[in-house]
């Protein structure tokens, strides 16, 4: 059982926030996903996070800065090929436009991680978001067969190219991975589990598609793509449409922030479990996404993390005297476990100085 099982076996969702609503039919905003008591105010801010090519001799210091500063940057010159990113848009897209009966037959069940269903974080709020997520770790096939059950070329179409992507994100989420850490100035026997005797340890993945429908009300600030979080990977690898704005991320003096698509872009976010290996140096930033009412957004978020049951703790190389661990060591499961019950408070509960509060 991974870390994701583990933690939605105790903390099982209610079925009625699992269920989307038919945004095909929907021609307002029900009452049931207005946000009135916030309203959502689009930001005026300009500027953006920073943009960084792989192929830059200067990439770790670039990506050092990025992740201290915002938390999130794009990178180009990654080596996903154009053509791959492309068809797994286009498949997105076919998914999220089958017709509801057939979707439905994909959906994910209350103590379940994979297939379809409303954002698993609609558990902690009391209105909906405007969106909907096929979750996948490895092949789909299960759910391939009941949404296509006469189209076997179409099950394997949808297959291969989700497969396929999930391969080349787990290589270059391992290489980014190694880049944060070397620009943290630790070495990779600093952090155990990359050690070459605990190597044969696989990192644990999650793989979602998300998708923002047209929504007919969105000039209201009354509706939310994807409610403000961080996320609780070590990173995020994070595919956008390329025509459609929607996500943000909030900056301390700045407020809420866009993060524009670039074509050919890829998104990384930093993650809770990189937060506590950094000893807090680098930030996981709150992100959401907003909608709108022309244009149907979708990304594809592949969600990296250590191996089952490996506790992440700040690396060693950045402890002394004047820098005490800012954290208690802490498992994917553990923090999962902690974001199910105190949801973006989690970090909370493993900081030394609350553990010892306690
Ligand atoms: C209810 C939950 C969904 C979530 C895992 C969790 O138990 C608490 C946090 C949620 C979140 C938010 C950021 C992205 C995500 C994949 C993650 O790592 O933590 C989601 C999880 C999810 O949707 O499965
Ligand atoms: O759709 C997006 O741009 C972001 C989605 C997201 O933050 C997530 O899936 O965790
Ligand atoms: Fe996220």
């Amino acid at each position: 059982m991974n870390s994701f099982s583990a933690s939605f076996k105790s903390n099982p969702v209610d079925f009625h926030k699992i269920i989307p609503l038919d945004f095909k039919t929907a021609n307002k905003l029900p009452d049931s996903h207005k946000w009135t008591d916030h309203p959502i105010v689009n930001p005026f801010t300009v500027g953006t996070v920073p943009i960084i090519n792989l192929s830059d001799p200067n990439a770790i210091s670039l990506i050092k800065h990025a992740c201290e500063k915002w938390g999130v940057f794009q990178i180009t010159n990654h080596g996903i090929p154009l053509n791959l990113l492309r068809q797994v848009e286009l498949q997105t897209l076919g998914l999220f436009s089958l017709p509801a009966h057939q979707i439905l037959s994909a959906l994910r069940s209350p103590e379940g991680i994979t297939g379809y269903g409303q954002p698993r974080i609609s558990f902690f709020f009391p209105k909906l978001m405007w969106s909907e997520v096929f979750s996948m770790i490895g092949s789909p096939i299960e759910h391939a067969t009941k949404l296509w059950p006469h189209q076997h070329a179409r099950q394997a179409n949808f297959c291969n190219i989700m497969e396929e992507y999930q391969k080349e994100m787990k290589k270059l989420s391992e290489k980014m991975f190694k880049l944060m850490v070397e620009s943290l100035g630790a070495t990779l026997e600093d952090v155990d589990w990359l050690k070459p005797t605990m190597s044969c340890k696989e990192p644990e993945t999650l793989f979602h598609l998300n998708s923002y429908p047209v929504c007919p009300d969105s000039d209201s600030g009354c509706a939310m793509g994807f409610a403000p979080h961080t996320d609780s990977s070590l990173l995020t690898v994070l595919y956008q449409s390329t025509t459609t704005s929607g996500l943000q991320i909030f900056g301390d003096n700045i407020g809420w922030m866009p993060v524009h698509p670039i074509s050919g872009a890829l998104v990384v976010n930093v993650g809770d479990l990189m937060h506590i290996l950094s000893n807090g140096q680098f930030k996981s930033t709150l992100h959401r996404v907003l909608v709108n009412n022309t244009h149907h957004r979708v990304s594809a978020a592949y969600f990296y993390g250590p191996p089952k049951d490996v506790k992440i703790s700040p690396s060693i190389n950045l402890i002394d005297h004047d820098h005490p661990p800012l954290f208690c060591p802490v498992s994917w499961k553990e923090l999962l476990d902690a974001k199910a019950k105190h949801f973006n408070k989690a970090l909370e509960v493993f900081r030394n100085d609350m553990v010892t509060a306690k």
